[in-house]
């Protein structure tokens, strides 16, 4: 393998590929499966009514077939979050997000936001990674040490940045505050809006450790980061 498809592979194991948007279809499951294949990304995600169409499409690949519990609001009641992510269990989902209940955040409930994304932990218990999603975009700085600590009270291993359907971009600042609050250990998965390979070094900068891109975009990086290797 020459450098130039090590470095683009390197990026590729990094990203989660996504087509989690309410109009993706049948076709748009089906192209990010091959984009995932041929890509070799680490995961690709689907919402829930299509992760039995997506799974069966990576079967024996090293591409993760995941999908979101309560995305993209984080409102739904608790027991349908944890229902939720157990038909996912059933469905045969590897990695699974599950959205923090946001008006919980804001509205200073932290203990109650705590306990809804415990009970999806502890219904998954173990069986396959987790990540927090805290949807940034929503929150002020003060929101999002909230948002963090409360993930990290719940057990959370791994936080998320946002969902794609929020207008505000990841940016470093909100990776440097989770950093700061789930310290060494766990990973941080920046996703939403990220558009660069510029965006995504100063993400890494600030302590992302995984991306979240949608297809077209990744595909596209990836390439980059080849292309831009000596
Ligand atoms: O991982 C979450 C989203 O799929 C990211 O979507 P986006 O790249 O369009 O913001």
């Amino acid at each position: 393998m020459s450098p130039v498809e090590i470095a683009g592979h390197a990026l590729a194991r990094m990203i989660d590929i996504s087509a989690v948007q309410a109009q993706h279809g049948r076709v748009d499951v089906e192209e990010l499966a091959g984009h995932a294949l041929a890509g070799d990304f680490v995961a690709a995600h689907v919402l829930p009514s299509w992760l039995p169409v997506l799974r069966p499409l990576l079967d024996g690949s090293n591409t993760n077939a995941g999908s979101p519990v309560g995305f993209p609001s984080g409102g739904s009641a608790t027991p349908v979050k944890v229902t939720e992510a157990r038909w996912l269990l059933d469905a045969g989902v590897q990695e699974m997000d599950v959205v923090m209940n946001v008006g919980l955040v804001r509205s200073g409930e932290l203990a109650a936001a705590t306990r809804d994304v415990a009970a999806v932990l502890e219904a998954v218990d173990g069986r396959v990674p987790v990540k927090v999603i805290l949807e940034v975009g929503l929150l002020d700085e003060s929101q999002l040490r909230d948002a963090a600590r409360a993930a990290v009270d719940a057990g959370a291993a791994s936080l998320k940045t946002g969902t794609g359907w929020q207008p505000r971009p990841t940016t470093p600042e909100h990776v440097r505050v989770i950093r700061e609050i789930a310290g060494a250990g766990r990973e941080i998965k920046a996703s939403g809006g990220i558009r660069s390979l510029a965006q995504i070094h100063t993400l890494l900068d600030a302590g992302a450790t995984r991306f979240g891109i949608n297809t077209a975009y990744a595909v596209r990086l990836v390439a980059q980061a080849g292309e831009a290797t000596p």
